[in-house]
């Protein structure tokens, strides 16, 4: 898969994607992410990319001007499956939405910032607009990251273990069990017995009934 990121601060993404999962995705061919200035298809002398709003009111704006020249750029090398839009106004993201978009082959996500980008663009070129949640961000370039991260981590490979995404949170509805690691007994502070007995379906159980119990207490919409 590969996933392309438009920033007019495309530094702040760098450090992201040469660490972690995502930086073993794209050593193993499986992810390639590349990051794109928007600053570089800029028409003016000073590489600006914003301008004041029409109508007036604080915030700069991106113009549409930059954001198209780089997009019909991309496209003139590939078809993409989705252009996406990071927006506080957008839908928010769940993992069914990251599921969905790890099967697909081609990205774009465009990062805004400052009061936002042209209506336009997002009129014109972009077919999905993603929220990560409700407040509001100086730019789009973590939730870029946020969303690329939970992608790129539910393509067949990234993972040690393949079957690990499947148990985390939100897959079938529920909330991944409680975890524990060595040693079995801190300061009197115990695991519980069932996950020392080796004995498989026992753990298997008692995991989905934590999982079941701690979704009925934390997030009981999940299981409506
Ligand atoms: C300061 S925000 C603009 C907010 C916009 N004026 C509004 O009120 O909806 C600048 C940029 O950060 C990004 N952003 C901020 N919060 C976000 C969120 N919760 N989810 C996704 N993107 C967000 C978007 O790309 C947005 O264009």
């Amino acid at each position: 898969m590969r996933i392309d990121i438009i920033s007019c601060v495309p530094r702040l993404l760098d450090s992201y994607f040469d660490h972690s999962i995502l930086k073993r995705a794209k050593d193993a061919g499986l992810a390639e992410v590349v990051i794109h200035d928007l600053r570089d298809y800029s028409e003016n002398k000073h590489r600006q990319v914003d301008d004041y709003a029409f109508g007036g009111g604080a915030g700069m704006v991106l113009g549409i001007e930059p954001i198209a020249k780089c997009i019909r750029y991309l496209q003139s090398f590939r078809n993409y499956d989705e252009i996406i839009y990071m927006t506080p106004d957008g839908d928010v993201f769940e993992q069914k939405t990251a599921n969905r978009l790890s099967m697909t082959r081609n990205l774009i996500i465009l990062c805004g910032h400052y009061k936002g980008i042209d209506e336009r663009v997002r009129e014109h070129f972009i077919t999905k607009e993603i929220s990560i949640g409700d407040y509001v961000l100086s730019g789009g370039e973590l939730p870029a990251a946020v969303v690329s991260d939970a992608i790129i981590r539910l393509i067949p490979g990234v993972l040690n273990d393949e079957t690990s995404a499947l148990t985390d949170s939100f897959q079938d509805n529920l909330l991944a069990p409680p975890v524990y690691t060595r040693p079995a007994d801190f300061e009197g502070l115990t695991v519980p017995e069932v996950l020392l007995s080796g004995h498989e379906k026992k753990i298997n159980d008692w995991r989905l009934e934590q999982s079941i119990k701690r979704t009925q207490q934390r997030r009981p919409d999940l299981l409506k």
